[in-house]
């Protein structure tokens, strides 16, 4: 049996060298795939899906986070979603999917019977508690991705702990075209991490998190200016941050000192049973 490939989780900090493409770009690679270059929508959509459902395999096991939603838009996006949820139902995750606003395409309804067929639920909108975290432990976002009409700088604002990137198909002719700087695969990987590691657990955090979601008196009119808001939450957060590992780093010290003032205090214990055991002989 071959030896299992170098996990993308040892790889490479890459973060600096990325390069990004705009929504412009990222439209226009389609076409190019799926033009001169031979590529079928439907192939593409199962890259795209088989790398996210790894990229999770990869950081969340299945023992431990078990459930997980994938929530699926009406666009290629959605597709995706799809065929993720129906790689992570393989992989042993136990799914369901929300697919609100299915689009009546021949490549879309069989991804649905090809869900079907696992018994994975469908669940409605209504289905769903507002607070999904009790009910699910990962959820797959795959609602809009690059023809969402509004500005959205995805990975470039991307902050989470885990950041991965699929594509390992792309030819020569698109790096050299649209000069990626793409960073070399790990083994067979279907996706690379880019970015560091997080050395921070996000759920330790809790008592501190500034929640991002949106309460409907906090969206700005102008998405430029919920941008601006959304930069300043972040610092706020990562302040945050900074103060929980300097308290933490605090906290330490104090241990080390207990710590050693216990280990003193045994051995002036000890010195007083032997003085004691002495003076009684
Ligand atoms: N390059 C690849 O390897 C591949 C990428 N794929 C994935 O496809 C998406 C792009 O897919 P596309 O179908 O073009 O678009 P989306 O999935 O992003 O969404 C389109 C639908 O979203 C609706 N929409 C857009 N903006 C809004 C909005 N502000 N409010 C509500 N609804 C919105 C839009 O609605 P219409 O009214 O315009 O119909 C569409 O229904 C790419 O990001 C990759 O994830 C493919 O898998 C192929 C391979």
């Amino acid at each position: 049996m071959a030896s299992r490939p170098v996990s993308s989780l040892q790889s490479l900090n890459t973060w600096d060298s990325i390069s990004y493409l705009s929504q412009r770009e990222a439209a226009e690679i389609d076409d190019i795939l799926m033009g001169p270059l031979g590529f079928s929508v439907d192939q593409l959509m199962e890259l795209a899906g088989l790398s996210v459902a790894t990229a999770i395999a990869e950081v969340y096991r299945s023992t431990e986070y078990n459930r997980v939603l994938a929530i699926c838009g009406p666009g290629n996006n959605g597709g995706d979603g799809l065929v993720a949820a129906r790689h992570l139902h393989h992989f042993g995750y136990n799914l369901s999917v929300c697919y609100p606003k299915r689009t009546p395409k021949p490549l879309y309804d069989g991804l649905v019977t090809q869900l079907e067929s696992l018994c994975v639920p469908f669940l409605s909108v209504e289905d769903l508690s507002m607070d999904l975290s009790n009910d699910f432990d990962i959820l797959v976002d795959a609602m809009f991705g690059f023809s969402f009409r509004a500005p959205k700088l995805c990975a470039k604002r991307f902050c989470g702990p885990h950041h991965f990137l699929g594509g390992r198909f792309v030819p020569p002719s698109i790096v050299d075209k649209y000069k990626l700087q793409l960073p070399p695969y790990p083994g067979t990987s279907m996706c690379v991490r880019i970015g560091k590691p997080s050395q921070i657990d996000i759920s330790a955090l809790r008592e501190n998190y500034i929640s991002p979601e949106f309460l409907e008196d906090q969206v700005e009119d102008d998405p430029f200016n919920q941008i601006d808001r959304e930069d300043r939450s972040r610092d706020e957060i990562e302040e945050s941050i900074g103060a929980r590992q300097r308290r933490d780093s605090r906290f330490s010290r104090i241990k080390l000192a207990m710590k050693r003032r216990i280990a003193l205090l045994r051995k002036n214990r000890e010195q007083v049973e032997r003085f004691l055991l002495l003076s009684s002989k």
